[in-house]
């Protein structure tokens, strides 16, 4: 099972921002979109959940994926979780299983949802509003809610970007379980270089909405990719793993 994303494009009105995007996510791995500010990331990921208008197929181990799949089969994070909302943490994350929830809660469901509170250190915050919780701990309700929905592809959209260094450690290693465990496909828009290199098993460069580079770290994360895609000039060494590492060192023209 994979998900295969063919010829997709997206225009906002008369604007191409993603233009003939092919690529295939292989089962139970981790495909990082990096890029720069403008190049499409967040397009990319909303179009492949169903938020955007597109043209293209987008496919599960071959069958198309249907307006009604999508919703059912894809979970979504967006980059933005800042929500003026009298839900409490714990309701935020029920409604991750909205699908299969009737007029009662389901015997045992609001106990897996405090487990799943739990693995982020969020169980005490249970009876809290959204609005009454920091930026960072709203992030990680909205992905311990996305995680919550067990689906087949799970999409997030800088799911660090709020976090502290630890928090963003812990978060990289559950997706890497949940993927390995479960067999979850999953994308992730990051601007951290270095995470992604030590935590995507592929990584896809996009540059004016095309894709301009896809592969394993190493062989994206290369002086001239990043001073085609960023316009920076950048230091790369090799870890004990043999991980890439980027230094930047200046912008350049
Ligand atoms: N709703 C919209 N209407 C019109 N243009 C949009 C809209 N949303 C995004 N764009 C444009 O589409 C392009 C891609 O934006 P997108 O948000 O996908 O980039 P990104 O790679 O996620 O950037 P960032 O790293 O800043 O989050 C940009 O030029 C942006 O200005």
């Amino acid at each position: 099972m994979s998900f295969h994303i063919k010829n997709l494009n997206v225009a906002y009105g008369s604007t191409q921002v993603i233009s003939g995007f092919d690529d295939i996510w292989p089962k139970g791995q981790i495909t990082a979109l990096i890029g720069c500010n403008g190049a499409g990331k967040s397009t990319l990921l909303r179009a492949l959940a169903g938020l955007s208008p597109m043209q293209g197929v987008i496919s599960v181990s071959g069958g198309a994926l249907s307006p009604e799949d999508q919703r059912r089969q894809i979970a979504y994070m967006p980059q933005d979780t800042s929500a003026q909302s009298s839900l409490t943490v714990l309701e935020v994350v029920l409604l991750g299983r909205l699908g299969s929830l009737g007029l009662r809660l389901p015997a045992g469901i609001a106990e897996q949802a405090m487990a799943a509170l739990d693995t982020f250190g969020l169980a005490s915050l249970q009876s809290r509003q959204l609005d009454e919780i920091s930026g960072g701990q709203r992030q990680l309700v909205f992905l311990t809610q996305a995680l919550f929905r067990q689906p087949r592809v799970l999409l997030l959209d800088e799911p660090t970007a709020a976090l502290d260094l630890r928090h963003q450690l812990l978060v990289l290693d559950r997706l890497q379980k949940v993927a390995r465990q479960n067999g979850t496909i999953i994308g992730l828009a990051m601007h951290d270089l270095n995470l992604a290199a030590q935590y995507a098993d592929r990584i896809v460069g996009l540059n004016g909405g095309v894709k301009a580079a896809a592969g394993p770290a190493v062989e994206v994360l290369t002086a001239n990719n990043l001073r085609a895609m960023y316009g920076i000039e950048a230091r790369i060494t090799l870890d004990a793993h043999n991980q890439p590492q980027v230094l930047p060192i200046r912008a350049v023209e």
